[in-house]
């Protein structure tokens, strides 16, 4: 597969605070690419220069090959943008406010037409499209926004935080959507997003993104990968007998070894891989061993990790 968005080594500088970081960047075609990261992290000046609406400092960026910095233009014709809060013409229905777009696009009278109820179709609007889109709910504008993006058949799409303020209901259905015309249209996805749980439901890759950087990046289950070999192997281990005299038995008998206590369990990080010589030290000390598990991650608590900088794992899933 080729890449359709390429960033290399990538900075941007606002006087003194430096936003985007030496960031490189590959995004495949058909990909839904989740770049994730607090307030601040960057994401939008990255977004706003694939648009060629803020020039790099540094690096270079191609979108399907074309630079926007030096052709933004042509990348504008090729990519849609949707950000958080769309613009929409209030006193215009649903299909007026497309119509129009299709029109200022250049699309004929029938074209327009034809196109506006085939979009409103495609993101569920048809029901509500002679309604006023100042009576939309923010889920049903976010959405008649990505039916407008698409008007011009835009071989990759950006999204900037797009279902901030929607309801979950509403959220859901947006996500749902992206996945869809991802799969009919073939598109290629950019999205912005501090939403852990929403990108891990539809991102085919998540870039984990703070002060500029990009941290770590691959699927959930490579980016949680990446962690454990930071981190070893983690264990939860459960006894008849107090957590707390296991997590001590067990640093008395290996002062590298790391424990939490966690809903009466004891979770073990360890450097080395060696379930049978935790668990024989456990049982020789006269303890009655419940459980012992393997421990795995979900993309909450790699980004807590991420984030916060924790420096333990605690709420790993099992
Ligand atoms: N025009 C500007 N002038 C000066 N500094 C800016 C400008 N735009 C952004 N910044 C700074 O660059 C950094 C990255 O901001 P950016 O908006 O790209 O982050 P973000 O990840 O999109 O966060 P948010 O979700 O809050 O928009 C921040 O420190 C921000 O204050």
């Amino acid at each position: 597969m080729s890449n359709v968005i390429q960033l290399s080594n990538v900075v941007k500088k606002y006087k003194e605070v430096t936003a985007v970081n030496h960031l490189s960047l590959k995004i495949k075609k058909g990909e839904i690419y989740g770049l994730l990261g607090p307030n601040g992290a960057g994401k939008s000046t990255t977004i706003f220069m694939l648009l060629g609406l803020t020039e790099p400092t540094n690096g270079e960026m191609f979108v399907e090959g074309v630079s926007p910095t030096v052709k933004p233009i042509e990348v504008k014709k090729r990519v849609g943008f949707l950000p958080d809060h769309v613009g929409v013409y209030e006193d215009l229905s649903g299909k007026e406010n497309l119509t129009l777009t299709a029109r200022l696009n250049g699309f004929s009278k029938l074209e327009s037409d034809y196109k506006a109820d085939e979009l409103l179709e495609q993101v569920g609007l048809s029901h509500a499209k002679e309604k006023k889109a100042g009576k939309y709910s923010r889920g049903m504008k976010q959405r008649l926004g990505l039916a407008d993006t698409l008007i011009k058949d835009p071989s990759v799409v950006i999204m900037d935080e797009p279902t901030l303020g929607i309801d979950p209901k509403g959220i859901q259905e947006f996500l749902e959507m992206i996945q869809r015309l991802r799969d009919e249209r073939n598109i290629t996805v950019l999205l912005s997003s501090h939403h852990l749980h929403q990108v891990q439901q539809i991102c085919d890759r998540v870039g984990i993104f703070v002060h500029g950087e990009l941290l770590a990046e691959g699927d959930i289950d490579s980016l949680q990968q990446q962690l454990l070999d930071k981190n070893s192997y983690q264990y939860e281990i459960e006894t008849k007998e107090s957590a707390d005299r296991v997590a001590k038995l067990l640093t008395s008998q290996d002062n590298k070894i790391q424990t939490t206590i966690y809903d009466g369990k004891v979770h073990v990080t360890t450097k080395k891989r060696d379930e049978g010589e935790l668990s024989k030290t456990i049982i020789d000390n006269g303890f009655h061993l419940l459980s012992f598990r393997k421990m795995s991650y979900g993309l909450d608590d790699i980004y807590q990790q991420y984030f916060q900088g924790g420096d333990t794992l605690g709420s790993g899933k099992i």
